[in-house]
């Protein structure tokens, strides 16, 4: 039982997510004006580590992830120039994003970079990790898709990983679909093969709704970073949500250094409003976190379920069975389209 583990006193790192994670949610739709006004509220809150970049990172700016209305660049320049505390980080997936792409953030004003793979694939990010290192960034090994990799096959990545430089390796739930036990096992793992400086971040998903008990499981194995979005603002259900997670830490007398009070407000005034769906446990993030789908999929698969007369909740079941992973998004139009062919409604339709 959560309740009766004793974590009392731990100090952990939040890293939030509402302006990158949040931008899948929001259709890459949020303006610099937002971005400085979010920004500059969970830096007052104490909030140490703030990520802005378009919700796929460095580079995503594509037809197949969508277009966002301002650059990387104008969105971290404009953030970075009024934080009093906190330091701004991006995404960059390896290919998707470039070590040019990196230069132009740091010089933008970006401390502190997740350096993201699949799971499977930490030997794509060597010459990211060490760039970023070299510059100077936090630098955040990030492992996507973690539940599709056992502990001790995490165990290695994570291993590559830090001997390129990351000084943090992150377990990232991206289709929500760990369970406690899930996450004890493979921050375990890390912790027993790392070296003791290295640290250790989790990254959840709401979708099965285990997003604080999730990070409260990381922890209690040995993570010392949690990313969460405020109001859950993030693809699927959302991430672990900053203002509850950070009223459960109090409660459990783990220190996080943010405002209880500034985060709930925010929440409540500033990231609901702003939010065009809810983000919420709902019949198609659910079937996400059941199926052990990529979050990101989520707007997609409704809008190829609209176009082609099959409900979301089917194309994600066939997605998670095909294991499907990030950058294959092409991949869910694809998959739509053959069920409506076997389901003979695609004679019907203006493809
Ligand atoms: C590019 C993805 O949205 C990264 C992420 O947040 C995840 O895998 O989860
Ligand atoms: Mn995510």
């Amino acid at each position: 039982m959560i309740a009766d583990i004793n974590l009392k006193g731990r100090k952990v790192v939040i890293h939030d997510m509402s302006l990158r994670d949040g931008m899948h949610a929001k259709r890459e739709q949020i303006s610099v004006e937002q971005m400085v006004q979010i920004a500059t509220a969970l830096d007052a809150a104490g909030v140490p580590y703030i990520q802005v970049t378009h919700g796929a990172g460095l580079g995503g700016n594509s037809l197949q992830h969508g277009f966002a209305p301002h650059s990387n660049e104008d969105y971290i320049s404009a953030v970075a120039g009024k934080m009093k505390q906190a330091k701004v980080s991006v995404l960059l997936i390896p290919g998707l994003g470039t070590m040019k792409e990196l230069q132009s953030a740091y010089d933008a004003g970006a401390r502190a970079v997740h350096v993201a793979t699949h799971c499977t694939e930490a030997d794509t990010s060597p010459q990211h990790i060490a760039f970023c290192r070299k510059l100077g960034m936090d630098t955040n090994g990030f492992l996507m898709m973690a539940h599709l990799n056992t502990a001790e096959g995490l165990a290695k990545q994570g291993k590559l990983m830090e001997s390129y430089g990351a000084n943090t390796v992150y377990i990232t739930d991206s289709a929500g679909y760990m369970l406690p036990g899930d996450v004890k096992d493979r921050v375990a793992a890390l912790r027993a093969v790392l070296n003791p400086e290295t640290e250790i971040g989790f990254h959840g998903h709401h979708n099965m709704g285990m997003g604080i008990a999730n990070s409260i499981a990381a922890i209690e194995a040995g993570a010392t970073r949690i990313d969460t979005s405020v109001a859950g603002l993030g693809a699927g259900a959302g991430n672990t949500p900053t203002e509850v997670f950070v009223a459960v830490c109090e409660r459990m007398g783990i220190v996080t250094g943010c405002d209880l009070f500034q985060l709930m407000d925010m929440a409540e005034d500033m990231i609901v409003p702003m939010m065009e769906h809810m983000v919420r446990v709902d019949r198609a993030s659910l079937t996400l976190g059941f199926a052990g789908v990529y979050s990101t999929f989520l707007l997609h698969a409704k809008r190829a379920g609209e176009r082609f007369g099959i409900p979301a909740r089917d194309i994600l079941v066939e997605l998670g069975r095909k294991k499907m992973i990030g950058g294959q998004e092409d991949m869910i139009v694809d998959t739509a389209m053959t069920m409506a062919k076997e389901r003979g409604l695609l004679k019907e339709i203006a493809v």
